[in-house]
């Protein structure tokens, strides 16, 4: 529809609910890659040195390893596939581009300039052999970054490093599922995560699943906003947790008690059936893509994420349904980040958790087995096993880092005990190598020089039973201590009585609410209905809109049947939209699944803090432009497509030459539209917001005619007194005139 995967401009900046993304969290680009300084700025001999110490590729092959990571990125992308012209597109990439393009791919002595990576579903990843600066800046390549640039930003496509596209489709996500994405701004893994929940849905149409996408950072969680418009999605909540404390919205534990009198939801408890750990790491496999990591790197980063690392990902097991499955990943090639907290997490979860052995999956997709063996490189000294760190710096390094995860709490001797003779000592060389004796051969590490890309590590977890109790009690008593220790240690708890309080505190420097707590110390909700006012500072709470005036005046405008497409109950607004009562300025639609989860939220009081949720998709319009009797709420260019088949009333029909007159013109006189029929149709509907569908030469103009499917061409308008305007941005038109030349 040719609303759909619209970008919007010009709304009003809203933080939480967020339209505009500020230039600093959009990544950094490429710094220009000048092959004078290359070899300066393009190398580290503690990086080096780090990895040919863990093996992760063999001695011969090392060459090849360390040439590569010296080589910019071959830039990827993706079409979009729940796109309106995903056909279109990659018709155009096979017929033109591929063609197109091949002088460049002969004179730098590839085969191919462009191609479908091989074990991506469907064609729809593609892999350049150019990076992104050489498409920015490569005369002869103008027309293909021109073709990138728009299709990109109209929601078409999206650029994505080639190897971050793979966890999701380890993740085996169906339409149906909850999936919670634990870190995921700036948001490549969401997009591709709705995708697949929308995959089989037909135009209006609303799956059953849903994505939970929360991101820490809520800076990089508006990128993730914006980025995810692009889908038109009514079934997403981006939230703004820690993801080792992300909240259990259980109501009926004793912190929720009183409200869960009230509340007699469909969910008891938001546990997932997918989740996404896509965790904060050092970022080494990404050398190619952000150089200047090769000067900043050294092995303190790694080993400084690791417990972080460690109890992201628990607290991911302990939200995943039994049955389901969990991906942890990280853009990493360290084993510190990657073996060694998948080793630790299956120490901790015992049987209930079980490496899936994932070989046989995008066989096309070339990866190494994870590794068994490592040390641990700490200021200098490399050690093979704990026994042999010295006291002092048991803080830093850790015995989950080492294969075998083993303490020595007795040992006091070892290669560093003695602090003057450290810095001398490169090894502990009276220690035994460790190896894991876990089956770690079933991660999957991808390394650069394979199918030059940037290094990776995945590892997909299944769980089979609950998770031994004290895992889950620790992290109660975690969070009720106030939760200052990441270095958690997997050990029984036995008093774990003790209630949350403030389940999920200031870590991060978000205040909450005060909130009167009872006698023994749990949360007092309110008790006639769940608290409406912000609890989370800076955050606007989410309200479900009840008022009658406003939803009926919409359903009547638009001639919407509740048993169709049901709008109570569905929809929401922010605090910053009702300045004063009755004075909504923006509507949120929420599938039946966010409905169920926000319900849950509020009767648990508010724990999960929503950044964003659901799909905008009614905007009030200005008093000057509502007539007496119309509806003061058009319908936005992103929620269109999904409302569009229920839609009984204001659709006017065009045919080719109209629609294309009132794209170019942007506004049009009744009485001079090529077809009268046409013009006299558009004077007789109701001032305001209409929709207008193009037909093709057989249909006839009158509305029943037309059926809405997922080609259906569509745009909004205003209609005034005299004349139809488009209400559609100029990115968008102009796409949609050159989509209608082809
Ligand atoms: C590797 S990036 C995620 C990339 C993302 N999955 C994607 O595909 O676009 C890691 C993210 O973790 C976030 N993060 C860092 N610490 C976190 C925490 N404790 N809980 C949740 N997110 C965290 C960072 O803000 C960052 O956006």
């Amino acid at each position: 529809m040719g609303g759909r995967g619209r970008r919007h401009r010009g709304g009003r900046s809203h933080r939480n609910q967020s339209e505009d993304v500020s230039r600093e969290n959009v990544p950094k680009p490429l710094k220009s890659f000048d092959s004078s300084i290359q070899n300066r700025t393009w190398s580290n001999l503690d990086l080096e040195e780090y990895y040919k110490e863990q093996k992760i590729v063999k001695a011969e092959e090392w060459d090849s390893f360390i040439d590569i990571l010296r080589k910019p990125l071959p830039a990827a992308f993706r079409v979009n596939s729940n796109g309106q012209f995903c056909h279109e597109i990659l018709s155009i990439l096979e017929n033109d581009f591929v063609k197109s393009l091949q002088a460049e791919a002969v004179e730098s002595g590839e085969l191919e300039a462009i191609k479908p990576l091989p074990w991506y579903p469907n064609n729809l990843a593609w892999h350049s052999n150019f990076s992104r600066k050489e498409i920015r800046k490569n005369h002869t390549l103008e027309r293909f970054h021109e073709f990138l640039k728009l299709e990109t930003e109209v929601g078409n496509m999206t650029r994505q490093e080639a190897v971050s596209m793979v966890p999701p489709l380890f993740l085996d996500v169906h339409p149906d599922h909850f999936v919670l994405d634990m870190c995921a701004a700036p948001g490549s893994k969401t997009f591709q995560l709705l995708e697949i929940i929308h995959e089989s849905a037909q135009p209006g149409s609303l799956p059953n699943g849903m994505v939970v996408a929360n991101d820490v950072d809520y800076k990089r969680s508006n990128l993730l906003i914006h980025q995810t418009k692009r889908t038109c999605t009514t079934n997403l909540i981006v939230t703004n947790n820690e993801g080792q404390h992300f909240p259990n919205c259980n109501s009926k534990s004793a912190l929720s008690i009183i409200a869960s009198d009230k509340y007699h939801g469909p969910i008891d408890q938001l546990l997932f059936d997918r989740v996404l750990c896509d965790v904060p790491c050092s970022g080494d496999g990404t050398l190619r893509k952000a150089p200047d990591i090769w000067r900043r790197w050294n092995s303190g980063s790694g080993n400084g994420l690791h417990s972080l690392q460690v109890v992201i990902a628990m607290r991911g097991l302990s939200l995943l349904k039994v049955g389901g499955r969990m991906v942890y990943s990280t853009c990493s090639m360290n084993p510190i980040e990657n073996e060694a907290v998948v080793a630790e997490i299956m120490r901790r979860c015992g049987c209930s958790v079980e490496l899936v052995d994932v070989s046989d999956k995008l066989p096309e997709l070339i990866r190494r087995p994870g590794i068994k063996k490592w040390k641990v490189h700490d200021r200098g000294v490399w050690y093979r096993s704990y026994k042999g760190v010295p006291k002092l710096q048991r803080d830093s390094v850790l015995r989950s880092m080492f294969p075998s995860g083993k303490s020595d709490k007795d040992s006091t001797t070892g290669a560093g005990s003695n602090s003057g003779e450290m810095a001398s000592i490169r090894c502990d060389e009276s220690a035994e190598e460790e190896v894991c004796d876990l089956p770690l051969e079933r991660c999957a590490r991808i390394v650069p020089h394979d199918q030059n890309t940037g290094g990776f590590f995945i590892a997909v977890l299944h769980k089979v039973s609950p998770l031994p109790d004290f895992q889950e009690k620790l992290y109660q008593r975690r969070n009720a201590r106030g939760r200052n220790s990441d270095t958690v240690v997997a050990q029984p708890e036995e008093n774990t009585k003790e209630i949350v309080v403030e389940e999920a505190a200031s870590d991060n420097g978000l205040k909450l609410e005060k909130e009167p707590t009872n006698k023994e110390g749990t949360v007092e909700l309110a008790k006639e209905v769940p608290p409406v006012h912000g609890k989370w500072k800076g955050l606007d709470p989410v309200i479900f809109l009840r008022d009658e005036t406003v939803i009926n005046g919409i359903k009547s405008f638009y001639g919407i049947r509740d048993e169709s497409f049901p709008l109570n109950g569905h929809l929401v607004t922010r605090n910053s939209d009702t300045s004063s009562k009755g004075n909504v300025k923006r509507i949120y639609y929420v599938s039946r699944s966010v409905k169920d989860v926000l319900e849950l939220n509020l009767a648990v009081g508010q724990k999960i803090k929503v950044a964003s949720v659901g799909l905008k998709m009614f905007e009030k319009q200005s008093a000057r432009e509502c007539e007496a009797g119309s509806c003061s709420f058009r319908i936005t260019s992103e929620g269109l497509p999904v409302i569009l088949p229920y839609m009984t009333k204001q659709i006017l029909h065009a045919t080719m030459v109209d629609f294309k007159n009132l794209l170019q013109h942007k506004s049009i006189k009744f009485p001079e539209f090529v077809h009268p029929e046409f013009g006299q149709k558009a004077a007789e509907v109701a001032e305001g917001y209409c929709v207008v569908i193009l037909v093709d030469g057989t249909q006839k103009l009158g509305s029943e005619t037309v059926k809405v499917n997922s080609s259906t061409i569509a745009i909004g308008c205003w209609k005034g007194k005299a004349s139809l305007t488009v209400m559609v941005t100029t990115v968008d038109c102009d796409q949609l005139i050159q989509r209608l030349r082809c």
